[in-house]
């Protein structure tokens, strides 16, 4: 594979560098144009439709915002999406039903609880009830174990990673060897990344919270991918002059978690925020519905 951070110039005064921004509008277009094919040919060839049920629970308005997006990304390339709304207050047997319902139902091969869920709510316990072979945000802790375990292949991998991957990969970085430094552990995209990575044959570290000096772990990193929430907590003097930046965004603000001014004077390439690893974390969640759709009717 080529490597097109290789003709990167660290010679040049620092301040005069501009890095690579990774285009993830190009990327997600890109991505949907190819499953909004491939779901046309699986209704022409058998006549069936990937689904996706979506579960949201409360009145958060980011979450609001969020299923929308994907809502509307879904209708985009062809994929029936179904949202059960359920109030805030609701039992944590109320949701276990409606996942279980979606669970039963064979016209959807994917499933998403939206989170975060409302406090009173057992999230594991929740996530556990999603069927493996419908879990196409890979949280349930068979995919997410099948994704650690070297050999074993998950049924489903985590969107926002697949996202940072593909970023990478299409922008011609090769894995083997290098250094990552995730930065936060969610179940969403940090813990999960670090997983995908060392997979791909990465050395990674994973900082968190309890990190000492994290700053001193990412300037060593060739990768830093940014999961912490908290605009600009990543300044410039975190990163390695040439790396890569696949940050994504807090995930409840328009503002990436990297000072992007002073990275971008550093870094190889980053992806920016919006535009960035969001869209192609959707089109990731359609991909992983198609697929699912696909495994269900043997179709390939
Ligand atoms: N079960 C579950 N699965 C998730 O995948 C999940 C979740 N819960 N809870 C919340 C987080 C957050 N998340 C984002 C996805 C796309 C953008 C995205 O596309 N952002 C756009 C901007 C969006 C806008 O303009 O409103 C961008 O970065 O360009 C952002 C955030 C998925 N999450």
């Amino acid at each position: 594979m080529t490597d097109n951070f290789h003709n990167y110039d660290t010679s040049t005064a620092s301040n005069e560098k501009i890095g690579v921004v990774l285009d993830g509008k190009l990327i997600a277009n890109d991505l949907k144009s190819r499953i909004a094919g491939e779901v046309n040919e699986m209704k022409k060839a058998i006549g069936k439709t990937p689904g996706l049920g979506i579960v949201l629970v409360g009145e958060r308005r980011d979450s609001h915002t969020f299923i929308r997006t994907k809502v509307k990304a879904c209708n985009e390339v062809g994929i029936v999406s179904v949202v059960a709304e359920l109030p805030n207050n609701s039992k944590e047997g109320d949701i276990c039903d409606a996942v279980s319902r979606f669970n039963d139902n064979p016209s959807v091969h994917g499933i998403i609880v939206q989170l975060p869920l409302p406090k009173h709510l057992d999230e594991e316990k929740i996530m556990n009830v999603v069927s493996v072979e419908k879990d196409v945000d890979g949280f349930h802790p068979l995919n997410m174990g099948n994704l650690a375990i070297a050999g074993r292949e998950p049924l489903f991998i985590p969107c926002a990673p697949k996202a940072c991957l593909e970023l990478l990969l299409r922008y011609g970085m090769d894995l083997r060897g290098k250094k990552a430094a995730v930065v936060g552990r969610s179940k969403i995209v940090g813990l999960p990344t670090s997983l995908l990575l060392q997979r791909h044959q990465a050395t990674v570290s994973l900082v968190h919270a309890f990190t000492g000096n994290p700053e001193k772990v990412t300037c060593q990193a060739d990768i830093v991918v940014s999961d912490v929430g908290t605009p600009n907590t990543i300044r410039g003097h975190w990163l390695k002059p040439g790396a890569v930046d696949p940050k994504r965004s807090s995930g409840y603000r328009l503002v990436g978690d990297v000072c992007y001014d002073e990275a971008i004077k550093k870094v190889a390439a980053i992806t920016p925020v919006p535009g960035g690893v969001g869209p192609v974390t959707i089109a990731m969640l359609l991909s992983n519905t198609l697929d699912s759709a696909k495994r269900c009717y043997d179709f390939t």
